[in-house]
Protein backbone atom coordinates (compact mmCIF):
# COMPACT_ATOMS: atom_id res chain seq x y z
CA UNK A 1 0.00 0.00 0.00
CA UNK A 2 1.32 3.55 -0.98
CA UNK A 3 1.15 6.72 1.53
CA UNK A 4 -1.81 6.32 3.59
CA UNK A 5 -3.77 9.14 5.17
CA UNK A 6 -6.69 9.83 7.36
CA UNK A 7 -8.95 12.87 7.01
CA UNK A 8 -11.27 13.12 9.59
CA UNK A 9 -14.80 16.01 9.25
CA UNK A 10 -15.42 17.59 11.89
CA UNK A 11 -17.84 21.15 12.02
CA UNK A 12 -15.19 23.92 13.84
CA UNK A 13 -15.80 26.02 16.69
CA UNK A 14 -15.04 29.66 17.23
CA UNK A 15 -11.40 29.38 19.22
CA UNK A 16 -11.54 32.80 20.62
CA UNK A 17 -14.85 35.29 20.82
CA UNK A 18 -14.26 37.48 18.35
CA UNK A 19 -14.32 34.31 16.03
CA UNK A 20 -17.84 33.63 16.18
CA UNK A 21 -19.33 36.52 14.18
CA UNK A 22 -17.55 34.97 11.09
CA UNK A 23 -17.98 31.50 12.22
CA UNK A 24 -21.70 31.86 12.28
CA UNK A 25 -21.46 33.62 9.08
CA UNK A 26 -19.50 30.53 7.45
CA UNK A 27 -22.17 27.92 9.03
CA UNK A 28 -25.22 30.11 7.51
CA UNK A 29 -23.68 30.52 4.04
CA UNK A 30 -24.23 26.66 4.08
CA UNK A 31 -27.05 25.87 2.44
CA UNK A 32 -27.34 22.31 3.68
CA UNK A 33 -28.05 23.98 6.93
CA UNK A 34 -30.64 26.58 5.87
CA UNK A 35 -32.15 25.64 2.62
CA UNK A 36 -33.68 27.93 0.69
CA UNK A 37 -35.90 27.99 -2.37
CA UNK A 38 -33.32 31.42 -3.99
CA UNK A 39 -29.73 30.45 -3.67
CA UNK A 40 -29.17 34.15 -4.26
CA UNK A 41 -30.67 34.88 -0.68
CA UNK A 42 -28.29 32.58 1.09
CA UNK A 43 -25.18 35.09 1.62
CA UNK A 44 -27.34 38.18 2.48
CA UNK A 45 -29.38 36.12 4.83
CA UNK A 46 -26.28 34.11 6.49
CA UNK A 47 -25.28 37.48 7.59
CA UNK A 48 -28.30 38.82 9.08
CA UNK A 49 -28.59 35.91 10.80
CA UNK A 50 -25.51 35.37 12.35
CA UNK A 51 -25.08 39.15 13.06
CA UNK A 52 -28.79 38.83 15.24
CA UNK A 53 -26.99 35.39 16.79
CA UNK A 54 -23.72 36.60 17.85
CA UNK A 55 -23.80 38.32 20.77
CA UNK A 56 -26.09 35.74 22.29
CA UNK A 57 -23.82 32.99 21.14
CA UNK A 58 -20.81 34.60 22.62
CA UNK A 59 -21.74 34.77 25.64
CA UNK A 60 -22.54 31.43 25.91
CA UNK A 61 -19.09 30.62 24.64
CA UNK A 62 -18.01 33.12 27.32
CA UNK A 63 -19.52 30.56 30.03
CA UNK A 64 -17.41 27.78 28.84
CA UNK A 65 -14.10 29.76 28.41
CA UNK A 66 -14.35 32.05 25.62
CA UNK A 67 -14.28 29.31 23.18
CA UNK A 68 -14.79 25.81 21.62
CA UNK A 69 -12.54 23.32 22.57
CA UNK A 70 -13.36 21.27 19.02
CA UNK A 71 -9.80 22.14 17.74
CA UNK A 72 -7.82 21.04 20.92
CA UNK A 73 -10.17 17.66 21.29
CA UNK A 74 -9.64 16.79 18.23
CA UNK A 75 -6.24 17.06 17.75
CA UNK A 76 -6.26 14.51 20.70
CA UNK A 77 -7.92 12.66 18.80
CA UNK A 78 -6.02 12.47 15.29
CA UNK A 79 -2.68 11.85 17.75
CA UNK A 80 -4.28 9.03 19.47
CA UNK A 81 -5.16 7.61 16.16
CA UNK A 82 -2.27 7.84 15.11
CA UNK A 83 -0.88 5.79 17.76
CA UNK A 84 -3.76 3.38 18.13
CA UNK A 85 -3.05 2.89 13.97
CA UNK A 86 0.87 2.16 14.99
CA UNK A 87 0.11 -0.35 17.20
CA UNK A 88 -1.61 -1.95 14.64
CA UNK A 89 1.02 -1.88 12.11
CA UNK A 90 -1.08 0.77 9.88
CA UNK A 91 1.42 3.70 9.41
CA UNK A 92 -0.84 6.58 8.27
CA UNK A 93 -0.86 10.34 8.53
CA UNK A 94 -4.21 11.95 10.19
CA UNK A 95 -5.50 15.21 8.86
CA UNK A 96 -8.33 17.32 10.49
CA UNK A 97 -10.78 18.69 7.79
CA UNK A 98 -13.23 21.59 9.65
CA UNK A 99 -16.24 22.67 7.96
CA UNK A 100 -17.01 25.95 9.46
CA UNK A 101 -13.60 26.99 11.14
CA UNK A 102 -9.89 26.38 11.34
CA UNK A 103 -8.14 24.42 10.52
CA UNK A 104 -10.39 24.20 7.34
CA UNK A 105 -11.13 21.26 4.96
CA UNK A 106 -9.64 22.84 1.93
CA UNK A 107 -6.25 23.93 4.34
CA UNK A 108 -6.26 19.50 5.09
CA UNK A 109 -6.50 18.90 1.32
CA UNK A 110 -3.58 20.74 0.36
CA UNK A 111 -1.78 19.19 2.62
CA UNK A 112 -3.09 15.81 1.31
CA UNK A 113 -1.68 16.73 -1.89
CA UNK A 114 1.58 18.16 -0.81
CA UNK A 115 2.60 14.73 1.09
CA UNK A 116 1.87 12.90 -1.22
CA UNK A 117 -1.11 11.07 0.09
CA UNK A 118 -2.32 7.55 -2.13
CA UNK A 119 -4.35 6.22 -0.13
CA UNK A 120 -7.23 8.05 1.83
CA UNK A 121 -9.93 7.46 4.41
CA UNK A 122 -12.40 10.15 5.04
CA UNK A 123 -13.81 9.93 8.20
CA UNK A 124 -16.44 11.68 9.26
CA UNK A 125 -16.40 12.10 13.11
CA UNK A 126 -20.20 12.18 13.40
CA UNK A 127 -21.74 8.68 14.25
CA UNK A 128 -24.61 9.52 12.48
CA UNK A 129 -25.22 10.58 8.97
CA UNK A 130 -27.27 13.98 8.58
CA UNK A 131 -27.51 15.82 5.41
CA UNK A 132 -27.01 19.10 7.86
CA UNK A 133 -23.04 17.24 9.38
CA UNK A 134 -21.46 15.03 6.95
CA UNK A 135 -23.79 15.29 4.35
CA UNK A 136 -22.42 19.17 4.28
CA UNK A 137 -18.71 18.21 4.16
CA UNK A 138 -19.11 15.42 1.69
CA UNK A 139 -20.63 18.01 -0.67
CA UNK A 140 -17.63 19.95 0.10
CA UNK A 141 -15.45 17.33 -0.99
CA UNK A 142 -17.26 16.32 -4.38
CA UNK A 143 -16.45 19.77 -5.26
CA UNK A 144 -12.62 19.96 -4.37
CA UNK A 145 -12.17 16.71 -5.84
CA UNK A 146 -14.05 17.79 -9.27
CA UNK A 147 -12.12 20.85 -9.70
CA UNK A 148 -8.86 19.61 -8.89
CA UNK A 149 -7.02 16.94 -11.01
CA UNK A 150 -4.66 16.17 -8.22
CA UNK A 151 -6.97 14.57 -6.06
CA UNK A 152 -8.19 12.22 -8.78
CA UNK A 153 -5.24 10.50 -8.83
CA UNK A 154 -6.08 9.24 -5.05
CA UNK A 155 -7.74 6.58 -4.18
CA UNK A 156 -10.13 7.34 -1.55
CA UNK A 157 -13.03 5.47 0.36
CA UNK A 158 -15.46 7.15 2.31
CA UNK A 159 -17.16 5.70 5.63
CA UNK A 160 -20.07 7.76 5.30
CA UNK A 161 -21.51 6.54 8.80
CA UNK A 162 -20.73 4.16 11.74
CA UNK A 163 -22.80 4.38 14.72
CA UNK A 164 -23.16 0.63 14.63
CA UNK A 165 -19.28 -0.03 15.12
CA UNK A 166 -19.34 -2.62 18.45
CA UNK A 167 -16.67 -0.03 19.93
CA UNK A 168 -18.30 2.69 19.74
CA UNK A 169 -21.28 1.64 21.17
CA UNK A 170 -18.81 -0.24 24.28
CA UNK A 171 -17.13 2.71 24.89
CA UNK A 172 -21.04 4.55 25.17
CA UNK A 173 -21.93 1.86 27.08
CA UNK A 174 -18.85 1.94 29.36
CA UNK A 175 -19.30 6.03 29.80
CA UNK A 176 -22.93 5.52 30.91
CA UNK A 177 -22.54 2.58 33.13
CA UNK A 178 -20.11 4.60 35.40
CA UNK A 179 -22.22 7.51 35.41
CA UNK A 180 -25.60 5.37 36.28
CA UNK A 181 -23.69 3.34 39.15
CA UNK A 182 -22.58 6.66 41.10
CA UNK A 183 -25.85 7.59 41.72
CA UNK A 184 -27.78 6.74 44.99
CA UNK A 185 -30.09 4.56 43.29
CA UNK A 186 -28.58 3.23 40.05
CA UNK A 187 -31.75 0.94 39.33
CA UNK A 188 -33.81 4.13 39.04
CA UNK A 189 -31.75 5.96 37.43
CA UNK A 190 -33.39 7.59 33.39
CA UNK A 191 -31.41 7.43 30.74
CA UNK A 192 -31.76 10.34 28.44
CA UNK A 193 -30.23 10.22 25.28
CA UNK A 194 -29.94 13.91 23.70
CA UNK A 195 -29.31 14.34 20.67
CA UNK A 196 -28.70 17.27 18.40
CA UNK A 197 -31.88 18.04 16.38
CA UNK A 198 -32.39 18.96 12.90
CA UNK A 199 -35.27 20.70 11.10
CA UNK A 200 -38.36 17.95 10.96
CA UNK A 201 -38.78 18.57 6.78
CA UNK A 202 -35.20 17.54 6.57
CA UNK A 203 -36.40 14.02 7.43
CA UNK A 204 -39.91 14.47 6.13
CA UNK A 205 -39.53 16.08 3.09
CA UNK A 206 -35.24 15.97 2.06
CA UNK A 207 -34.91 12.37 3.25
CA UNK A 208 -32.32 12.73 5.53
CA UNK A 209 -31.54 9.35 7.63
CA UNK A 210 -30.38 11.06 10.39
CA UNK A 211 -33.37 10.26 12.83
CA UNK A 212 -33.61 6.90 12.02
CA UNK A 213 -30.06 6.22 12.47
CA UNK A 214 -30.28 8.03 15.75
CA UNK A 215 -33.17 5.81 16.84
CA UNK A 216 -31.22 2.78 16.09
CA UNK A 217 -28.17 4.10 17.58
CA UNK A 218 -30.02 4.28 20.79
CA UNK A 219 -31.15 0.83 20.97
CA UNK A 220 -28.35 -0.37 20.23
CA UNK A 221 -26.47 1.52 22.85
CA UNK A 222 -29.32 0.54 25.29
CA UNK A 223 -28.89 -3.39 24.49
CA UNK A 224 -24.80 -3.34 24.67
CA UNK A 225 -25.97 -1.45 27.92
CA UNK A 226 -27.49 -4.35 29.00
CA UNK A 227 -29.32 -2.87 32.10
CA UNK A 228 -32.98 -2.68 33.10
CA UNK A 229 -32.87 0.96 33.02
CA UNK A 230 -35.79 2.88 31.34
CA UNK A 231 -34.47 5.42 28.57
CA UNK A 232 -35.90 8.54 26.27
CA UNK A 233 -34.66 10.17 23.42
CA UNK A 234 -34.72 13.81 22.70
CA UNK A 235 -33.91 16.27 20.49
CA UNK A 236 -31.77 19.61 21.60
CA UNK A 237 -30.59 22.96 20.47
CA UNK A 238 -33.18 24.28 18.19
CA UNK A 239 -32.50 27.24 16.28
CA UNK A 240 -35.04 29.03 14.22
CA UNK A 241 -38.81 29.15 13.57
CA UNK A 242 -39.53 25.77 11.98
CA UNK A 243 -40.43 22.68 13.72
CA UNK A 244 -37.48 20.55 14.57
CA UNK A 245 -37.65 16.73 15.25
CA UNK A 246 -39.49 16.40 18.23
CA UNK A 247 -39.46 15.52 21.74
CA UNK A 248 -37.80 18.77 22.13
CA UNK A 249 -35.00 17.97 25.37
CA UNK A 250 -36.57 21.48 27.47
CA UNK A 251 -40.23 19.59 27.25
CA UNK A 252 -39.10 16.09 28.09
CA UNK A 253 -37.02 16.81 30.59
CA UNK A 254 -39.98 18.63 32.97
CA UNK A 255 -42.16 15.72 31.57
CA UNK A 256 -40.25 13.26 33.07
CA UNK A 257 -40.10 15.05 36.04
CA UNK A 258 -43.77 15.45 36.43
CA UNK A 259 -43.79 11.37 35.97
CA UNK A 260 -41.76 11.37 39.24
CA UNK A 261 -38.56 10.54 37.84
CA UNK A 262 -35.73 12.31 40.03
CA UNK A 263 -32.31 10.30 38.91
CA UNK A 264 -31.60 11.48 35.06
CA UNK A 265 -28.12 10.34 32.99
CA UNK A 266 -28.07 12.61 30.15
CA UNK A 267 -26.20 11.41 27.41
CA UNK A 268 -25.05 13.10 24.39
CA UNK A 269 -25.30 11.10 21.36
CA UNK A 270 -24.71 12.90 18.32
CA UNK A 271 -21.19 13.89 18.93
CA UNK A 272 -18.17 12.61 19.88
CA UNK A 273 -16.55 15.53 21.44
CA UNK A 274 -17.04 18.23 24.32
CA UNK A 275 -18.68 21.33 22.67
CA UNK A 276 -20.69 23.81 23.64
CA UNK A 277 -23.81 22.21 23.53
CA UNK A 278 -22.26 19.59 26.13
CA UNK A 279 -20.76 22.41 28.39
CA UNK A 280 -23.30 25.11 27.90
CA UNK A 281 -26.61 23.79 27.14
CA UNK A 282 -26.71 20.58 28.97
CA UNK A 283 -24.34 21.56 31.68
CA UNK A 284 -26.02 24.62 32.35
CA UNK A 285 -29.47 25.15 30.97
CA UNK A 286 -30.83 21.75 31.22
CA UNK A 287 -29.39 21.08 34.26
CA UNK A 288 -30.66 24.21 36.04
CA UNK A 289 -34.39 23.00 34.05
CA UNK A 290 -34.43 19.53 35.76
CA UNK A 291 -33.83 20.79 39.25
CA UNK A 292 -36.39 23.56 38.85
CA UNK A 293 -38.27 20.59 37.86
CA UNK A 294 -37.39 18.50 40.87
CA UNK A 295 -34.69 16.16 39.49
CA UNK A 296 -31.75 16.56 42.19
CA UNK A 297 -29.78 14.26 40.60
CA UNK A 298 -28.22 15.04 37.34
CA UNK A 299 -25.72 13.87 35.81
CA UNK A 300 -24.25 13.94 32.29
CA UNK A 301 -22.31 11.45 30.51
CA UNK A 302 -18.89 13.12 29.13
CA UNK A 303 -17.81 13.14 25.35
CA UNK A 304 -15.85 10.13 24.04
CA UNK A 305 -13.44 11.89 23.86
CA UNK A 306 -10.17 10.44 23.51
CA UNK A 307 -11.71 6.96 25.23
CA UNK A 308 -9.42 4.46 24.01
CA UNK A 309 -12.01 1.99 23.25
CA UNK A 310 -13.26 4.65 20.98
CA UNK A 311 -10.17 5.75 19.35
CA UNK A 312 -9.68 1.94 19.27
CA UNK A 313 -13.26 1.37 17.09
CA UNK A 314 -11.93 4.24 15.05
CA UNK A 315 -9.14 2.16 14.12
CA UNK A 316 -10.94 0.17 13.47
CA UNK A 317 -13.10 1.22 10.92
CA UNK A 318 -10.40 2.87 9.05
CA UNK A 319 -8.36 -0.66 8.85
CA UNK A 320 -11.76 -2.38 7.82
CA UNK A 321 -12.14 0.84 5.17
CA UNK A 322 -8.61 0.41 3.40
CA UNK A 323 -9.54 -3.51 3.10
CA UNK A 324 -12.59 -3.19 1.77
CA UNK A 325 -13.93 -1.89 -1.59
CA UNK A 326 -14.15 1.80 -1.51
CA UNK A 327 -16.81 3.97 -1.45
CA UNK A 328 -17.51 6.95 -3.67
CA UNK A 329 -18.60 10.25 -2.55
CA UNK A 330 -20.63 10.26 -5.21
CA UNK A 331 -22.39 6.99 -3.54
CA UNK A 332 -22.63 8.30 -0.47
CA UNK A 333 -25.90 10.02 -1.34
CA UNK A 334 -26.96 6.41 -3.11
CA UNK A 335 -26.45 4.69 -0.10
CA UNK A 336 -28.13 7.10 1.92
CA UNK A 337 -30.96 6.72 -0.80
CA UNK A 338 -34.04 8.82 0.36
CA UNK A 339 -32.35 11.67 0.45
CA UNK A 340 -33.31 14.41 -2.05
CA UNK A 341 -30.95 17.00 -3.03
CA UNK A 342 -32.76 20.67 -2.38
CA UNK A 343 -33.11 22.64 -4.55
CA UNK A 344 -31.04 20.92 -7.10
CA UNK A 345 -29.98 24.16 -8.61
CA UNK A 346 -28.51 25.45 -5.38
CA UNK A 347 -25.35 23.20 -6.16
CA UNK A 348 -24.89 25.11 -8.87
CA UNK A 349 -24.16 28.00 -6.68
CA UNK A 350 -24.56 27.29 -3.94
CA UNK A 351 -21.74 25.48 -1.73
CA UNK A 352 -19.76 27.37 0.16
CA UNK A 353 -16.08 27.19 0.23
CA UNK A 354 -14.25 28.85 3.55
CA UNK A 355 -12.25 30.63 0.99
CA UNK A 356 -15.74 32.25 -0.31
CA UNK A 357 -16.58 33.67 2.46
CA UNK A 358 -14.90 37.18 1.30
CA UNK A 359 -16.95 37.11 -2.10
CA UNK A 360 -19.99 35.66 0.27
CA UNK A 361 -19.75 39.39 2.25
CA UNK A 362 -18.78 41.72 -1.01
CA UNK A 363 -22.19 39.85 -2.26
CA UNK A 364 -24.21 40.87 1.26
CA UNK A 365 -23.11 44.82 0.67
CA UNK A 366 -24.12 45.12 -2.81
CA UNK A 367 -27.55 43.09 -1.68
CA UNK A 368 -28.00 45.98 1.17
CA UNK A 369 -27.08 48.73 -1.01
CA UNK A 370 -29.63 47.63 -3.60
CA UNK A 371 -32.44 47.46 -1.16
CA UNK A 372 -31.77 50.55 0.68
CA UNK A 373 -31.88 52.17 -3.08
CA UNK A 374 -35.05 50.21 -3.87
CA UNK A 375 -36.11 51.87 -0.44
CA UNK A 376 -35.14 55.29 -1.32
CA UNK A 377 -35.07 55.90 -4.75
CA UNK A 378 -31.64 56.99 -4.41
CA UNK A 379 -28.20 55.36 -5.46
CA UNK A 380 -25.73 54.37 -8.00
CA UNK A 381 -27.70 52.54 -10.24
CA UNK A 382 -30.00 55.70 -10.04
CA UNK A 383 -26.91 57.44 -10.79
CA UNK A 384 -26.02 55.72 -13.87
CA UNK A 385 -29.53 55.26 -14.67
CA UNK A 386 -30.40 51.47 -14.94
CA UNK A 387 -32.52 52.22 -12.46
C1 LIG B 1 -24.56 15.88 14.85
C2 LIG B 1 -24.43 17.05 15.31
C3 LIG B 1 -25.00 18.27 14.74
C4 LIG B 1 -26.12 18.47 13.92
C5 LIG B 1 -27.06 17.46 13.35
C6 LIG B 1 -26.20 19.89 13.69
C7 LIG B 1 -27.19 20.52 12.92
C8 LIG B 1 -27.42 21.89 12.93
N1 LIG B 1 -26.77 22.87 13.67
C9 LIG B 1 -27.30 24.10 13.43
C10 LIG B 1 -26.89 25.33 13.98
C11 LIG B 1 -25.78 25.55 14.82
N2 LIG B 1 -24.88 24.62 15.25
C12 LIG B 1 -23.94 25.21 16.03
C13 LIG B 1 -22.88 24.60 16.66
C14 LIG B 1 -22.64 23.22 16.64
N3 LIG B 1 -23.39 22.24 16.01
C15 LIG B 1 -22.83 21.01 16.23
C16 LIG B 1 -23.29 19.77 15.80
C17 LIG B 1 -24.42 19.55 15.00
N4 LIG B 1 -25.16 20.48 14.34
C18 LIG B 1 -21.67 21.25 17.05
C19 LIG B 1 -20.75 20.17 17.51
C20 LIG B 1 -21.58 22.61 17.30
C21 LIG B 1 -20.62 23.39 18.18
C22 LIG B 1 -19.21 23.46 17.99
C23 LIG B 1 -18.55 24.20 19.12
O1 LIG B 1 -18.32 25.37 18.95
O2 LIG B 1 -18.26 23.61 20.18
C24 LIG B 1 -24.19 26.61 16.10
C25 LIG B 1 -23.31 27.64 16.80
C26 LIG B 1 -23.45 27.71 18.25
C27 LIG B 1 -24.66 28.50 18.62
O3 LIG B 1 -24.74 29.68 18.26
O4 LIG B 1 -25.56 27.92 19.24
C28 LIG B 1 -25.35 26.83 15.37
C29 LIG B 1 -26.02 28.14 15.15
C30 LIG B 1 -28.35 23.90 12.49
C31 LIG B 1 -29.22 25.04 11.96
C32 LIG B 1 -28.42 22.54 12.18
C33 LIG B 1 -29.31 21.81 11.25
C34 LIG B 1 -29.86 22.28 10.20
FE1 LIG C 1 -25.16 22.52 14.97
FE1 LIG D 1 -26.34 23.67 17.61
Amino acid sequence: MGRVGVLLLNLGGPEKLEDVGPFLFNLFSDPEIIRLPFPWLQKPLAWFIASRRTKKSQENYRKIGGGSPLRRITEAQADALKGQLQALGQDAKIYIGMRYWHPYTEEAIARIIQDGIEKLVILPLYPQFSISTSGSSFRLLEKLWQEDPRLQQIEYTVIPSWYKQPGYLQAMAELIAQEIDQLPNPHEAHVFFSAHGVPKSYVEEAGDPYQQEIEECTYLIMRTLDRPNAHTLAYQSRVGPVEWLQPYTEDAIPELATKGIKDLVVVPISFVSEHIETLEEIDLEYRELAEEAGIHNFRRVPALNTHPVFIKALADLVIDALKTPSVKLSQVYQMKKKVKIYPPEAWEWGITTSAEVWNGRIAMLGFIALMIELITGRGLLHMIGIL
